[in-house]
């Protein structure tokens, strides 16, 4: 059986009035493959990881997963064929008669809300582990076991961020988007998180970081691709990205 082909995104293009936030950009991310998506402020990432994710409907442009044509498919469609994107904030709720859940609350309601579907029978998840213990296992390994209890509206940013990872790998992700993850992540958790990411690739995950800097991503990532005013400049090995003039003049290291 050949390879699965992963994520293949062409020509996405995306206006807001007269802003052209992308321009006909593409990319691929593989499975077994750590992807970094990289550009300044305003250069695209979040608008192209919202076409991907299938929470923005393109004006132009396709979105692939194996082969398969998901552009005019759902979020939730995609979420079960495996585009499974990692939120930076958790999502604005209104009060709960219960109380603001707790950070391992938070995690095992994506546990109890990620039924696979007929569309990826077979996949890892699905063995019939309860909720709990699937929590328990996933607040592990992003690193937060020991804040499990905190309130996860009043957790501080860094545990924000790894809830919402731990959220995103409760569905059992084929590929993974994660969008400044990086973001108020002191030293020690930038290092676990990037062993974290090689880790879920040799699983065969497809994982696709979006960053605002290269050099955050520059150790951790196979393939770069650099966003500039909603266009891909340069895509390819991180060393030969960086050493191209133009990514220089156009993203911060
Ligand atoms: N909902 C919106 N309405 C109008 N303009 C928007 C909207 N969302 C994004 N933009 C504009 O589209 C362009 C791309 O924004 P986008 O957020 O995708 O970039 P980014 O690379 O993710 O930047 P950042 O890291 O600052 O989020 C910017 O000019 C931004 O101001």
């Amino acid at each position: 059986m050949p390879a699965p082909e992963g994520l293949r995104v062409a020509d996405v293009t995306v206006r807001f009035g007269s802003v052209m936030a992308v321009d006909g950009a593409g990319l691929t991310a593989h499975p077994g493959t750590v992807t970094g998506l990289v550009g300044r402020d305003g250069a695209g990432k979040t608008t192209l990881c919202d076409v991907i994710a299938g929470l923005r409907r393109p004006a132009a442009g396709t979105v692939h997963l194996d082969g398969r044509d998901l552009t005019g498919s759902a979020a939730r469609v995609r979420a079960r064929h495996g585009i499974v994107r990692a939120f930076q904030r958790p999502a604005a709720r209104p009060a709960s008669p219960f109380g603001a859940p707790t950070v391992r609350e938070s995690v095992q309601a994506a546990v109890r809300r990620s039924d696979p579907g007929p569309a990826r029978w077979g996949r890892r998840r699905g063995t019939g582990r309860d909720s709990a213990r699937r929590a328990e296992e996933l607040l592990a390994r992003v690193g937060i076991a020991e804040y499990a209890d905190r309130c996860a509206r009043d957790a501080p940013p860094a545990v924000a961020v790894l809830t919402q990872l731990a959220r995103a790998l409760a569905a059992d992700p084929a590929v993974l988007l994660l969008d400044e993850a990086w973001t108020g992540l002191p030293v020690r958790r930038s290092r676990a998180l990037e062993v974290l990411l090689r880790d879920l690739a040799a699983e065969g995950v497809a994982v696709l970081v979006a960053c605002g800097a290269l050099e955050p991503v520059m150790g951790v990532c196979d393939v770069l691709h650099v966003l500039d005013a909603g266009r891909v400049i340069a895509a390819g090995p991180p060393a030969e990205v960086r050493a191209d003039r133009r990514v220089r003049d156009a993203c911060p290291a």
